[in-house]
């Protein structure tokens, strides 16, 4: 009995589903034989690839994945332009045809606050005397419209005011060549209502675009096609549309460099406290420049484009660094941007939230998380520049932070205070110790820019370095 046990148990029942049927014949002993042989190739042929594919993975880079992070207009996009500037540069310049369309829509934007602003000041000196608010209702606030002192539009500006008007078609154009209808871009960037009174506390919404590159071939599509799909670092871009909103706004030039500096407007934007200059997208200073016929977009002008980003998109660049790196774990880091300048700014989305304090807690939110804890973690302290001269313009910071009491209004001072609050929250918040830099950054500057991004590059290649015990 146990010799017959013992015997069941040799019996593998792979080896037997596998064994020849009791009574092949010879034809199917080689018919089998045959199968079995093809079968075996296939297999090695399998083999041999997935090892091939194993080789080159050890030899190729081993990636190292950084995520920027950071509230909208805090400059991740602008961040990845630097990057791009600095490993695909030739890629990067080819783009600045497609990116003078965006400048051209940050101008028309421009205007058209100005001309919503003059919309509202005309509104205020016809609607009624501040009394008949008074005495309508008690509970009823009295309008923010009768409180601000809106100088009068001369007859002359108003008639700049018509002859500029032309530029909200102009927009509504670009618009529509940036997400092209039937593009599942279209929803988001719906266009901007032609009339925006910020009375009606909805801001305006801004043209954006899915992150990725679909935007940028809808666009390279309707360029000129004799000039083929490359376009050429020099190349100006060439529009099929006889409409082309390049010559529309050449010929409107003038006019709007005049109404850029006509005192009656600015005064009109100082009572609306609308400082257009801080504001994404400023090109009102160099119309000249940037609406000339043969205008190509430069570094710093691609820089400071602003186009609304949704989702998330994935960049490769390959690093050129020292033959150790493919042996190197990969690395997580995270680049976060805190843009420091907005400290007297709320949310477009909940005007009731100050612009830092959702900075903030972002970041706090991002150093706890507990998935993140094996993260480095580098700060930028963005917007310096725009930090600056609000500063030395009188902006008081501590009207908006309140716990910075009477510590002096400088730079120095207050962009030291907010970094030792960040990285206060970063040591406090941590699940555990972690790598942590903080820089000071103004990522429109792609000279000081490509400095920090290359000593990130180094840290982070150097910790990898640490994890991997080599040094
Ligand atoms: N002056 C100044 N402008 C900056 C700086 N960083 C970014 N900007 C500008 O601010 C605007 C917003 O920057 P983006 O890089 O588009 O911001 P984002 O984080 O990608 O925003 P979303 O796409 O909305 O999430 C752009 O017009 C940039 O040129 C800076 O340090 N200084
Ligand atoms: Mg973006």
């Amino acid at each position: 009995m146990t010799a017959i046990t013992r015997r069941d148990a040799d019996i593998d029942p792979l080896t037997a589903a596998m064994a020849p049927p009791p009574n092949e014949s010879e034809e199917d002993r080689q018919a089998r034989l045959a199968a079995e042989h093809a079968a075996k190739v296939r297999s090695d042929a399998i083999d041999e690839e997935l090892n091939r594919q194993r080789q080159a993975e050890k030899r190729a880079p081993k990636q190292v994945k950084v995520l920027l992070l950071g509230q909208s207009e805090s400059g991740k996009s602008t961040t990845l332009k630097n990057f791009q500037l600095m490993h695909s540069p030739k890629a990067f310049r080819a783009e600045r045809a497609l990116w003078k369309a965006v400048i051209q829509l940050n101008i028309v934007r421009s205007i058209r606050l100005i001309l919503d602003s003059m919309t509202e000041a005309q509104e205020a000196h016809s609607s009624p005397a501040p009394s008949t608010y008074s005495t309508s209702s008690s509970s009823r606030p009295a309008s923010p419209l009768v409180e601000k002192e809106y100088p009068r539009l001369s007859p002359d500006l108003l008639k700049l005011k018509m002859r500029l008007s032309p530029l909200l078609s102009v927009e509504e154009a670009l618009t529509r060549t940036l997400a092209p209808s039937g593009s599942s871009e279209l929803e988001a960037t719906r266009l901007i209502p032609l009339r925006y009174s910020s009375r009606s506390n909805t801001p305006p919404k801004e043209p954006s675009v899915y992150a990725g590159a679909l935007w940028k071939g809808a666009l390279g599509r309707l360029m000129s096609s004799d000039k083929g799909s490359d376009v050429d670092d020099r190349e100006e871009v060439v529009w099929d549309d006889p409409k082309d909103p390049g010559l529309v706004l050449h010929a409107c030039a003038a006019d709007m460099t005049q109404l850029w500096n006509d005192p009656t407007v600015r005064k009109l934007l100082e009572v609306q406290r609308l400082r257009l200059e801080e504001m994404a997208g400023f090109f009102l200073d160099s119309l000249d420049r940037v609406t000339a016929p043969k205008y190509v977009p430069s570094d710093d002008d691609i820089l400071r484009a602003r186009l609304k980003t949704l989702g998330v998109s994935e960049h490769r660049f390959k690093l050129k660094t020292a033959a150790w790196v493919p042996y190197f774990d990969d690395v997580e880091a995270i680049i976060f941007l805190a843009p420091i300048s907005c400290f007297d700014q709320v949310l477009q989305e909940d005007p009731s939230v100050n612009r830092l304090e959702d900075s903030i807690l972002l970041w706090k939110a991002i150093v706890s998380n507990p998935l993140l804890k094996h993260t480095s973690m580098i700060l930028f302290l963005n917007k310096c520049d725009i930090m600056r001269a609000k500063l030395a313009s009188g902006i008081q910071f501590s009207k908006y932070v309140i716990s910075y009491g009477d510590r002096p209004n400088n730079f120095e001072t207050a962009s030291n205070y907010l970094r030792k609050k960040f990285s206060g929250i970063q040591k406090q918040c941590s699940p555990k110790p972690r790598s942590y830099y903080c820089h000071f950054t103004s990522v429109i500057d792609t000279s000081s820019t490509l400095h920090i991004l290359q000593n990130v590059q180094d840290v982070l290649l150097r910790s990898n370095l640490e994890q991997s015990s080599l040094v």
